[in-house]
This record gives C-alpha cells, sequence and structure tokens, in this order.
C-alpha cells in the first residue's frame, strides 16, 4: 500500500489539475457574462443548470458520488453567477436604482402618525425621533398607520418592529409585505411598564389587569404572582390606561408606560413591572416615498423561496460572496400556501455600493418576490 505522503503527493498533483480547470471555467463564464451583457441575457439559466447537473451526476458511479458531485457543481455554477452579476454591476447594466437618495428626510413640517393613543410607546418613540414640537397624530391600529401612510394622509409612521424580551412584531412584518410604504428610519426605546389604576384603587383592589398582549408577556413574572388576577388582552397599553379611566372600575388595572398613566390621570400602583429590567423596542419610520438617507447603513429585504432542499443556503450565499454582514433574519408564513415562508434579511450596506447592488442583482434573479423595503 502507498504511504500517506506518497498519497498526499498524487492529491496535490490532481488538486493542481482542478484548481488549473477551475481557472479555466470561471474564464469561460467571465466570456459567457460578456456575451449575456452584449445581448440582454439573464445571467442565471435555471434550465441550463438543471441539465448540467443531470449531465455531471449520470457521469459518476456511486450514489456518494453522485451527491458529491450535485453539490460540487451547484457551488461551481453558483460562483459564476457571481462573477458575471459582478460584471454587471462593472459594466453599469444594472438599470436604474429605484430608490433615491436624500441628504435629510425633511420632517420639519411633516405629519406624523403613531398607532395607539396619548401616551402609547409609540408616541414616546415618534417623539424621540421627530422631536418634542413633531406634528404627529395617533390612529387605533398599525394596519391604520400604514393607511394613513398610503394614502398620504400623513408623511411618517413610527411603528415597533422587535422588542427584546417578547422578539418580533409579527404583524408588522406582514403590513411590510401587504403595503406599498419604505423604511427609512429606526429608533429604539426603553420599554418599562407600570400597574395603574384609577386614583383611589389600591394594589388588593386589583382583579383585571389590561394591556397589550406582548406587554403582559413582558410583565408575566409580576402578573403571575397575582394569580387571581383575569389578564386582558387589548390593542394598545395606552388604550389599555384610557379603558380604565373611561370604565371608572377601582377592580381593574392598566400594564402601561408611566407616560400613559399620568396622561390618563391614573395612579401609578407599581413602578417597573417588566421582567427584564433593559426590555427595549425598535420601532421603524415608514413612508410611501422610495428614498433612502445617504449615509443609511441598514437594508431590509424580504423573497419568497422554492420549496427546494438547499434554496436558502443558496441565496445566503449572495452576502458572503460580496463580503455584507447580515444581521438579521425572519420567517413568516406565505398566507394561502401552508409550509411556504416568506425571508425577511436585515444586512449592513447602502443601495448605492457596487457591493450591495451586485447581491441584490442575484438575489432577485434567484428567489421569488424580492423587495426592498428600505435602507435606513
Ligand atoms: C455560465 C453560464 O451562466 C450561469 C452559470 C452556469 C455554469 O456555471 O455552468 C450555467 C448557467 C447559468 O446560470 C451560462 O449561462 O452558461
Amino acid at each position: 500500500m502507498a504511504s500517506l505522503t506518497e498519497l498526499r503527493d498524487q492529491l496535490d498533483a490532481v488538486d493542481d489539475q482542478i484548481v488549473r480547470l477551475f481557472e479555466k471555467r470561471m474564464d469561460l463564464c467571465g466570456q459567457v457574462g460578456e456575451y449575456k451583457i452584449q445581448n440582454g441575457k439573464k445571467v442565471f439559466d435555471r434550465n441550463r443548470e438543471n441539465q448540467k447537473l443531470q449531465d455531471v451526476e449520470s457521469k459518476v458511479s456511486t450514489e456518494f458520488n453522485k451527491k458529491g458531485v450535485h453539490e460540487l457543481y451547484e457551488q461551481l455554477m453558483s460562483m459564476s453567477r457571481k462573477l458575471q452579476y459582478q460584471q454587471l454591476v462593472q459594466a453599469g447594466a444594472l438599470g436604474r436604482l429605484p430608490f433615491i437618495s436624500v441628504p435629510s428626510l425633511h420632517a420639519g413640517n411633516a405629519r406624523i402618525v403613531f398607532p395607539g393613543t396619548e401616551g402609547a410607546y409609540s408616541q414616546a418613540a415618534t417623539v424621540h425621533y421627530f422631536g418634542e414640537n413633531c406634528n404627529c397624530f395617533y390612529v387605533q391600529t398599525f394596519r391604520d398607520a400604514m393607511e394613513a401612510i398610503e394614502e398620504g394622509a400623513a408623511d411618517f409612521a413610527v411603528l415597533p418592529i422587535e422588542n427584546s424580551t417578547a422578539g418580533s412584531v409579527d404583524e408588522m412584518y406582514d403590513l411590510l409585505v401587504e403595503f406599498e410604504n419604505y423604511i427609512v428610519g429606526e429608533t429604539i426605546i426603553p420599554i418599562e411598564h407600570t400597574l395603574a389604576g384609577l386614583a383611589d384603587a389600591e394594589l388588593s383592589d386589583i382583579r383585571k389587569v389590561y394591556s397589550k398582549g406582548v406587554a403582559l408577556l413582558q410583565a408575566s413574572g409580576f402578573l403571575n404572582a397575582h394569580s387571581d388576577w383575569q389578564q386582558i388582552s387589548v390593542a394598545n397599553t395606552a388604550i389599555a390606561a384610557q379603558k380604565i379611566l373611561d370604565d371608572q372600575d377601582k377592580s381593574q388595572a392598566a400594564v402601561c408606560s408611566a407616560y400613559a398613566a399620568k396622561a390618563h390621570g391614573l395612579k401609578v400602583l407599581a413602578e417597573k413591572i417588566n421582567d427584564d429590567p433593559d426590555n427595549c423596542t425598535r420601532f421603524i419610520v415608514v413612508t410611501n416615498q422610495k428614498i433612502f438617507l445617504e449615509d443609511a447603513g441598514k437594508i431590509s429585504i424580504c423573497f419568497e423561496l422554492p420549496h427546494t432542499s438547499g434554496s436558502l443556503y443558496h441565496l445566503l450565499s449572495h452576502f458572503i460572496y460580496n463580503d455584507l454582514n447580515m444581521t438579521r433574519i425572519e420567517s413568516r408564513p406565505i398566507k394561502g400556501r401552508n409550509w411556504e415562508y416568506r425571508f425577511f434579511i436585515d444586512f449592513e450596506g447602502n443601495l448605492a455600493d457596487a457591493a450591495v447592488k451586485n447581491a441584490i442583482r442575484g438575489l432577485r434573479e434567484e428567489s421569488r418576490s424580492l423587495r426592498i423595503l428600505g435602507n435606513y
């Protein structure tokens, strides 16, 4: 039997040939890329790739090697596509960017909408982002706020997208797909809940607690210690505070901010009742124009994937190849198509960067229904 050194020498000789052939293959793919640019042909040719996979599989003997050569060729062809997307970007053959870059949001006279009512955390986020004197108003639901933007009743909406304890706000992801609105900013604010009741109520009077579902969850440690309290979910923490004031029933309390309690003349029965003292929520600023700030550094996109093994893995490779740092991935079921998902990805970059254009070009061709949700 040959020694390890001898075997490795033979491997080195085979690898030399593979590497040389790899370079030759990439060079040919580059020439195909030039041809495609000249003739306006798409980079990704799914039929040709499927034929190629069948062909190479038919040329090896064992099942193990069939799988291996399949995977190898998937990678090789994905690399050659990336080379061609790069060529397209370099040749300026990408078409016009559908987003316009702006130096500022011109928010001075803007009308800003937030969901909830006076004292909602969304209002705190609005003031945090646009300043104390901004011209803002509220509507009841997230959908109402998205509609106000789409119809032009407001210029910007401030909406919660993610909480550090409760995770994603699923409804917002679905609304971002449904509406033609775009994210242009984000802001994070601390979320500190209190238990608030009528001015003459005591903790011992409380029987029913109202709040938004996630706020009840965030204060579950405190609330569950009072197992006789009924927990009731309403649209918003500030709406819960409003209800306590309206009902004038001293056995009722709301989980809401100290600001909302004050705004509705309620008494704080317990402070800082959230389980996590660092509880905070990320809010997005949404508008109906396809704009992005010149210095924007984060991009949100979503796309659907064919229901085949490895499809997400292949799409994510566009981030790796273009040296783009992915910061978040989320998936939501696609309505009416059981067990199929839409993926939401946040990554660092600006729509004007070549690497970003490159990645988006590849993602657009290889996924379904790619949408750029915003650069902010
Ligand atoms: C090289 C080409 O571009 C792409 C890459 C392929 C490959 O690497 O073999 C095949 C089809 C295309 O998706 C081509 O069209 O031939």
